[in-house]
């Protein structure tokens, strides 16, 4: 046990990102009146390389043309290994208006590599007089990413969130699928004859929640690919938030709804979680730090889970 308070992260809903493609800006409009609470601009890899600079032009014009209302705006940049990502920062900062809240840096794998981003961004912010300090979101997509999470976690005070980036994670970890999310056909066990599959992104996910909660940064997780398939995208989202995932993102507007369902505590869940904290007030006032909630234990320990639950059903409004 550290003498260290964690930190919490920041406090804004991150239940659903939805992407669309800097190149295709006939959906922008549409992704403003989502119900997502992030948007993500993407300039990366839904983008040919031949269309980078329409798409840069796209995005910067529709930060400040179209109303995104109180969502979390964001611009996910090439990586660092590209010829593009200086110039997404450069124009970006130099010409898109302070709506855009947020960069996000794909392919981080390490903390240098957040640091040479900071660096950037900063230089620009200084010499164009931005007022608004512009934050960082990563995404762990690499075998070297996710041994260096919690440096890059640390790297920065601009980040905020760490996505997992199930599709480029599995191609450098030389996993033999082209599923993006979800169980994988020759991912099983067997038991008595009878096949079952695990989750294979399990590991992953959990050191990546471990390293923004150590550091106060929002834990997501990343695509889904398969868009028809709604109930494979509920079963994984589902298990990320039991892990301690924030949100999930959707590559098709489908999948909105479904991440903003999952990442939003039932009415049930919130009731059981505030009688929780009315029942070890009970107990606080007779002197115990332990009582029975329905037949189990609860004790200080259960505030603080109970807590999670209630502070996100404030954020939501409920
Ligand atoms: C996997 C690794 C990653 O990096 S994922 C992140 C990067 N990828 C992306 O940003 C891809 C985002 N998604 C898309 O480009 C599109 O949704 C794809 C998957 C290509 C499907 O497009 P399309 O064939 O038009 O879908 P559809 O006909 O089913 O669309 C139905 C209505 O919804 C709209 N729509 C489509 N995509 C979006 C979106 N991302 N945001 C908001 N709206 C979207 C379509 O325009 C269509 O609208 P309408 O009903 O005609 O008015
Ligand atoms: O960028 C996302 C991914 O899954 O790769
Ligand atoms: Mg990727």
């Amino acid at each position: 046990m550290s003498f260290r308070t964690q930190p919490l992260p920041p406090a804004r809903l991150n239940r659903c990102q939805l992407f669309g493609p800097g190149s295709r800006e006939s959906l922008f409009q549409k992704m403003a009146k989502s119900a997502a609470d992030v948007i993500n601009l993407d300039l990366e890899d839904s983008v040919a390389p031949d269309d980078k600079d329409r798409a840069r032009k796209n995005i910067i014009q529709a930060i400040g043309d179209i109303d995104w209302g109180d969502k979390t705006l964001s611009v996910r940049i090439n990586g660092l290994d590209t010829p593009f990502w200086y110039r997404d920062v450069v124009d970006l900062l130099e010409q898109a208006g302070e709506r855009l809240d947020q960069i996000m840096i794909p392919k981080a794998g390490n903390a240098s590599d957040i640091y040479a981003v900071d660096a950037l961004v900063t230089a620009v912010e200084r010499a164009k007089g931005r007022t608004k300090r512009i934050a960082f979101e990563v995404i762990i997509e690499s075998a070297a990413g996710i041994c260096h999470v919690e440096e890059i976690a640390a790297s920065s005070p601009r980040m905020q969130a760490i996505s997992l980036g199930a599709a480029d994670f599995a191609a450098s970890m030389g996993m033999a699928t082209t599923g993006i999310g979800g169980t994988q056909e020759n991912y099983y066990m067997i038991r008595e004859g009878q096949k079952y599959w695990p989750d294979p992104w399990h590991w992953a996910q959990t050191a990546i929640v471990a390293a923004c909660r150590t550091h106060g940064l929002l834990p997501v997780d990343g695509p889904f690919g398969d868009f028809s398939d709604a109930d494979g995208f509920v079963a994984q989202a589902r298990r990320s938030a039991t892990l301690g995932m924030v949100g999930k993102w959707a590559i098709h507007p489908s999948q909105v709804a479904l991440a903003n369902e999952v990442f939003s505590p039932s009415d049930a869940a919130v009731t059981e979680a505030r009688e929780i904290l009315a029942a070890m007030e009970k107990a606080k006032a007779e002197g115990a730090g332990a009582t029975v909630y329905k037949g189990r234990l609860v004790d200080i320990a259960s505030i603080k889970q109970a807590e999670v639950i209630v502070r996100q059903a404030e954020l939501i409004g409920g």
